[in-house]
């Protein structure tokens, strides 16, 4: 059981000697095992909200609840993944994802099952001994996931986890995702520029406004997945092509774009 709740939070930074507001007044829940993606403008504060959630973070006013409790520190209920892989380059596979499970105090025969079992989840079995710099950027993300779901987290935490990986591969990392969420559902937090990655990816997609960040609106797209059974298709196109998906992409395009920017005249 993990749900996300942030309740009335607002953020203040303090940028050349003068306060600046980064959040007002959020307010949000990511339901246990749902997947909520976030959108909105650069600068918005989906990191920060992100970052909240993970205890690497904290609001001026207001709270943010992971699993009923304050958060108050990073805890092994939730795990991060972000854009750069951050894998220790001189760790091989296994011992990069072996580094959490030590920390959590995980025997030797239980954590080489888990992290077997997280490879193959991945697709990344026979790997296990090569280092971060023979794989490429997809492989390097994919053992940056695993790292995470082997933990078993209630909760993941993941910052634009595909934003630094080239169109195709993209592509089949989305595709992966939803494979292993569906295979292992957990309470997602997932945050991203791509207004189509996030309409195909999650069951509810949260648009934020421009700075200061703010709920704008929220979108359901689980009750139109299911009842025009997007699961039959297996690739992303197929899905990207369906009426029902262009119909919310392009509501989520008007939303963003709606935006009236004070910069720009
Ligand atoms: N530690 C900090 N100190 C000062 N300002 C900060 C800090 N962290 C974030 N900010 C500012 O708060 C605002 C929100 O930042 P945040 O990274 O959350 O936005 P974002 O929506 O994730 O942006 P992007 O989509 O470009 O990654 C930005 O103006 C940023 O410069």
């Amino acid at each position: 059981m993990g749900d996300i709740v942030l309740d009335s939070v607002s953020r203040n930074f303090r940028r050349d000697g003068k306060d600046f507001l980064a959040l007002d007044n959020v307010s949000f829940t990511v339901r246990d095992k749902e997947f909520v993606a976030v959108v909105g403008p650069s600068g918005c504060g989906k990191t920060t909200c992100l970052r909240m959630a993970a205890g690497l973070e904290f609001p001026s006013s207001g709270s943010v609840r992971v699993n009923g409790k304050e958060v108050r520190a990073p805890g092994p209920d939730r795990a991060v993944v972000f854009q750069q892989f951050a894998l220790f380059p001189w760790k091989t596979v296994h011992e990069n994802i072996l580094f959490g499970l030590r920390s959590l105090g995980v025997g030797r025969n239980e954590a080489h099952e888990r992290i077997a079992g997280s490879l193959k989840l991945m697709g990344l079995e026979g790997y296990e001994s090569a280092y971060p710099h023979q794989l490429s950027g997809g492989m390097q993300q994919r053992v940056a996931i695993a790292r995470a779901y082997v933990l078993e987290p209630d909760v993941l935490l993941m910052d634009e986890p595909f934003g630094a990986l080239d169109a195709q591969t993209r592509t089949v990392m989305q595709e992966e995702l939803l494979r292993v969420g569906r295979a292992n559902p957990r309470t997602v937090m997932f945050i991203t520029h791509a207004v189509e990655e996030a309409v195909y990816l999650a069951d509810r997609v949260i648009v934020m406004t421009r700075r200061p960040g703010r709920i704008k609106e929220t979108i359901d797209v689980k009750p139109t997945r299911d009842a025009e059974r997007w699961q039959q298709y297996e690739r992303i196109e197929d899905v990207m092509d369906l009426e029902s998906f262009v119909h919310l992409r392009t509501r989520i395009w008007r939303l963003l774009r709606e935006q009236h920017d004070p910069d720009i005249h």
